[in-house]
């Protein structure tokens, strides 16, 4: 699902590398949380899989596929494959919650009876049936990121990755996004998760991997968040 063969990034007009020689392999179906101190490259690790950036050096392998090899112009047909879930939401304000998650569908031209059959389905599943007509404004955070999991999960992509998507949230509102994560993940979907979010990370005993200064410094399934902030 994704390789990393001794990948090191350096920013431009940075010498220190947010990445350094990171070698790792996540397979279909896991759980993973990538952890380290603010700064130590998950995120960069994340643009990385999204190709929103490109190596220094190495080799990144995202479903297969080289992404040193795949042309811009098909960049976007590639991300279609993926979901993506990050810490603000980003909802259309202006459209309401179906409008949302069936844009999603619409942007890689599902038909409109697609649409009107997978939206509801997806909303169910996420605990928002009955809410379709609202706009993100008129939710809770909780309930806001549910719209943004349901637009990331509605055409079904292989890889979820989410970028601190509980850090905006209470913890027990966290507690029922990290369920639905879950739920999802159990469908097939591989996902991986960048946090900050130790309860988490220690309840649910997934696959853990820590950055510290760009560097890998450990994998380990059934992890614990494991280092003081
Ligand atoms: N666009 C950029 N240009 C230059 N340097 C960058 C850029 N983005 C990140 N960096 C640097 O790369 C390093 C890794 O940053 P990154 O955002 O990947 O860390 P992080 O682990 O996601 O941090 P946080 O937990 O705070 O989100 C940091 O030193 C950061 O300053």
């Amino acid at each position: 699902m994704i390789r990393f063969d001794s990948v090191s990034k350096v920013y431009p007009k940075q010498t220190r590398p947010a990445l350094r020689d990171v070698s790792l392999e996540v397979e279909k179906g896991e759980f993973v949380f990538l952890v380290g101190s603010s700064g130590s490259g998950k995120s960069t690790f994340l643009r990385l899989v999204l190709r929103e950036e490109r190596c220094s050096q190495g080799q990144v392998h995202v479903l297969g596929k080289d992404l040193a090899r795949i042309s811009n112009w098909k960049v976007p047909q590639m991300r279609r494959q993926l979901g993506t879930v990050f810490q603000d939401f980003r909802l259309l304000p202006n459209k309401t919650v179906a409008e949302n998650v069936a844009f999603a569908q619409e942007v890689i031209g599902k038909s409109k009876g697609e649409i009107r059959k997978s939206v509801p389905q997806v909303l169910d599943l996420v605990g928002l049936g009955g809410k379709e007509d609202r706009r993100p404004g008129e939710l809770s955070g909780g309930e806001q990121q549910r719209v943004a999991i349901a637009r990331a999960f509605v055409n079904r992509p292989k890889l979820l990755i989410a970028d601190e998507p509980t850090g905006n949230l209470d913890p027990q509102t966290s507690v029922g996004i990290m369920k639905l994560l879950d739920r999802i993940n159990r469908t097939g979907t591989t996902v991986v998760m960048a946090t900050h979010d130790q309860n988490i990370v220690d309840q649910m005993r997934k696959r853990v991997i820590e950055l510290e200064g760009g560097r890998l410094v450990r994998d380990q399934a059934r992890g614990v968040y494991g280092y003081q902030h």
